[in-house]
């Protein structure tokens, strides 16, 4: 075994992975509460892999409800050193036609009222979402695509809205003023969690629909979604699969490990026990230090 330890977060299609060899759904317990589902624990190649579905097996859970908190709080526990997560999105621009798969490199967050960090009274800490993706991850993932038969366009903004309802057509025009090309409701704040749990993480989107924008296209619906998700789902997992495979052996450090490091503003003598104790897993690293 290498020393990755690859979190798999499914989105929307993507409940469970026949690659993973010796695989076990395990529960894992959170202080952050319960996770989306348990883990499915497992390798492909060299890489031990902990696969998570979003909205839980059988889409129980709606884009509002899924706890990232303890979501991400879960894969850390379970030793993951690296997130790839997986989403269904659509698509505020002409290029990226339903069907294609495009990796994800900046985020507007226009989510309203999710616990969106691990830190508050008591134990306070900024870190930078200037880059929110880890490019190195990005990378790997689109080449797997490729290397899984099909193609990836590298690099998109993706706006995250609240939901479950889609957009109206004007709300969808104004994201592209905004600067948005893809359109989805999960990956914040998930991204924002990984960060602030030095996981590094990177975020495969595959374009199901133009959303609402488009004067000369239907609007989006579930079945939309869901059709365009069963042809896409098989060359997701190829990819997936074909992403653990194509990592070095050796990992080397990324930035990323270290997020928190300087991040952390609150004074030692002020930090709060009970909040300390919560952040053992996804801060553990510092006090561990000192
Ligand atoms: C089923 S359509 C809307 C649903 O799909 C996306 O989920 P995910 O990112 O987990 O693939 C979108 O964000 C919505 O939750
Ligand atoms: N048009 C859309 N809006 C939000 N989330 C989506 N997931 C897939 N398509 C979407």
């Amino acid at each position: 075994m290498s020393d990755w330890t690859i979190g798999i977060i499914g989105g929307s299609g993507l409940y469970a992975m026949d690659a993973l060899e010796d695989a076990q759904w395990i529960p894992v317990q959170s202080p952050w509460g319960v996770p989306s589902d348990d883990i499915l624990c497992g390798k492909i190649g060299h890489v031990r892999v902990r696969f998570l579905p979003r909205h839980g097996r059988g889409h129980r859970l709606a884009p509002s409800t899924v706890n990232a908190q303890a979501n991400i709080d879960a894969l850390k526990r379970a030793g993951c050193t690296d997130i790839l997560a997986a989403s269904a999105v659509g698509s505020l621009s002409e290029e990226l036609s339903p069907g294609r798969f495009v990796t994800i490199d900046q985020f507007i967050d226009n989510t309203r009222g999710r616990p969106s960090s691990f830190f508050g009274d008591g134990f306070v800490a900024h870190v930078s979402m200037a880059d929110p993706v880890c490019p190195r991850l990005s990378k790997y993932a689109a080449k797997a695509v490729a290397t899984a038969g099909g193609e990836c366009a590298q690099g998109a903004t993706y706006v995250a809205i609240e939901g479950p309802q889609f957009s109206t057509r004007a709300e969808s025009r104004l994201y592209r003023h905004w600067g948005a090309e893809v359109i989805g409701m999960t990956a914040m704040p998930e991204a924002r969690l990984a960060r602030e749990a030095e996981l590094p993480y990177a975020l495969l989107a595959m374009v199901t629909d133009y959303d609402s924008w488009k004067d000369d296209a239907a609007t989006v619906d579930v079945a939309q979604v869901v059709e365009q998700m069963r042809g896409n789902a098989k060359l997701a997992r190829k990819a997936i699969e074909a992403f653990c495979k194509g990592l070095p052996k050796k990992r080397s450090p990324s930035p990323i490990d270290h997020a928190l490091t300087d991040a952390v503003i609150t004074t030692p003598e002020r930090h709060d026990k009970a909040v300390l104790a919560k952040l053992d897993a996804v801060a553990g690293r510092l006090f561990r230090q000192g």
